[in-house]
């Protein structure tokens, strides 16, 4: 059984929404905002937790707790996706939450910022109870979401399937709207590339900012930690770009190889195993041993929460790109700072799903589909003037990209609220 994470032993010197609140407040600072401005755009509008019970498979009772935060709307309807993993709480929904404010005012989307989830193990519920989790869970709270309120998508332990049962539960209460939810599956309503979109959005940004230090993909070597969704997928366009990858992971351990994986003969492995341990053109290591290799970039693609300061002083990799949210904690951040390694921030580097959720949201709202051309390409557009805007301003204000990217989103966010009125 996989271990649940966060890593043992780590003395956390804050909670996930204070680490947020710490990135905003770096930023705020070159902002002169009021205390009374910094006080609304960090607390969030609505926390909804309910109590999720359903029957198991064993015929016992399970009991479950959801959360969703829905933590400001000033530029549009909250967007953020859904989480099904143990870890999940209050404290780590908000900074989620917050998190998706400030990407989607990033990447200029019309959209606000939320998250939630649910404290289950999905490795360890069937079929037929995910769906119930989910079904009786969007029971509770299909009063507070909806295509022009709050639009979930998916998250770490949540898919495609996932968002189609909550499209129909949703559909049982407010009527047929496809635009209740995004990263569908293709053939329920969803969009072509939504669930590539944000390994996609990822390999672009490693592109980008490696040309921005005179350097490119081909030959480059990488270290993806996690395997699922955002990381596999990240995986396979760098290595069609003749990237290195020479150590991946999941929950269940990493593999390496210094010569580089072949990322599609992984992919056959995982497809059949669920795990990439065990696949034989690698030697087993540890998530651990990913973490502190001297790759040229390292790229979390799990759980936030990974690098705190002895992991940071230890990490070898010359830049990082945040693929998961929150991965680093402040005090890990400023080792990054003083050692001269570059951070791509996660709301920046992971906006691509959520930029092709608003494709998603937009087709659905036209009942028209574009084709995957179109949202490669309109999703490459959006990144790449995102990232070399917070680039050029982060060498500008000679702040970190993560203190730039803040500094856009917040003066995006304050101007909504100043323009809209309270
Ligand atoms: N899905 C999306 O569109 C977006 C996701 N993100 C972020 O990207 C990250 C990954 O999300 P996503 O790929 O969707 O989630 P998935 O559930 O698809 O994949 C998560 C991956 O992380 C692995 N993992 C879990 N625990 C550990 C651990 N302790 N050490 C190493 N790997 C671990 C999982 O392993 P196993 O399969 O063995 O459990 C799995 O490979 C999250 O931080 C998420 O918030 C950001 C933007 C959009
Ligand atoms: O696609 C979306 O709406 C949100 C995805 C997400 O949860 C994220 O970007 O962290």
């Amino acid at each position: 059984m996989p271990p649940l994470l966060r890593y043992p032993g780590t003395v956390l010197a804050m909670q996930a929404f204070e680490a947020t609140n710490h990135y905003f407040d770096e930023a705020a600072r070159l902002l002169d905002l009021s205390e009374n401005i910094r006080t609304l755009l960090i607390t969030p509008d609505r926390e909804v937790r309910v109590e999720v019970v359903i029957e198991m498979d064993s015929g016992q009772i399970g009991n479950f707790i959801g959360y969703r935060v829905q933590h400001d709307n000033a530029r549009g309807p909250f967007k953020g996706g859904l989480r099904y993993h143990p870890l999940v709480d209050q404290d780590e929904a908000r900074s989620l939450a917050s998190l998706m404010t400030w990407k989607t005012a990033l990447v200029d989307l019309p959209y606000g910022g939320a998250k939630g989830g649910i404290n289950c193990d999905p490795n360890k519920l069937s079929r037929g109870e995910m769906e119930r989790l989910t079904r009786r869970f969007i029971e509770k709270i299909h009063d507070v979401i909806g295509p022009v309120k709050d639009i979930p998508a998916p998250d770490m332990g949540t898919d495609a399937q996932v968002m189609a049962w909550i499209m129909n539960e949703y559909s049982k209460y407010e009527g047929f709207n496809p635009a209740c939810v995004t990263g569908k599956p293709v053939e329920f309503h969803g969009s072509l590339g939504r669930e590539a979109a944000t390994g996609y959005g990822v390999a672009i940004i490693a592109r980008e900012v490696l040309a921005r230090r005179k350097a490119s993909v081909g030959g480059t070597t990488f270290a993806i930690q996690g395997y699922g969704n955002v990381g596999s997928h990240t995986a396979r366009f760098l290595s069609q770009q003749g990237a290195k990858i020479v150590a991946v992971s999941d929950a269940y351990g990493a593999i390496c190889n210094l010569n580089g994986i072949d990322i599609p003969a992984l992919d056959e492995h995982v497809a059949v195993a669920r795990k990439v341990v065990g696949f034989k053109g690698g030697e087993p290591t540890t998530n651990e041993h990913l973490l502190k290799m001297p790759v040229d970039v390292l790229i979390p693609a799990a759980l936030g929460g990974v690098f705190d300061r002895e992991m940071a002083q230890a990490v070898q990799a010359k830049l990082i790109i945040e693929a998961a949210n929150g991965p680093t904690w402040p005090e890990a951040d400023e080792v990054f700072k003083a050692r001269g390694i570059p951070v791509v921030p996660d709301i920046l580097a992971n906006s691509g799903g959520v930029i092709v959720s608003y494709f998603e949201w937009v087709q659905n709202l036209q009942h028209f589909r574009w084709p995957l051309e179109r949202i490669q390409s309109e999703e490459q557009s959006r990144m790449v003037a995102a990232f070399h805007e917070v680039y050029d301003l982060a060498e500008h204000l000679k702040v970190s990209l993560r203190t730039a990217a803040f500094y856009l989103a917040i003066t995006r966010v304050s101007r909504a609220h100043a323009l809209g009125g309270i």
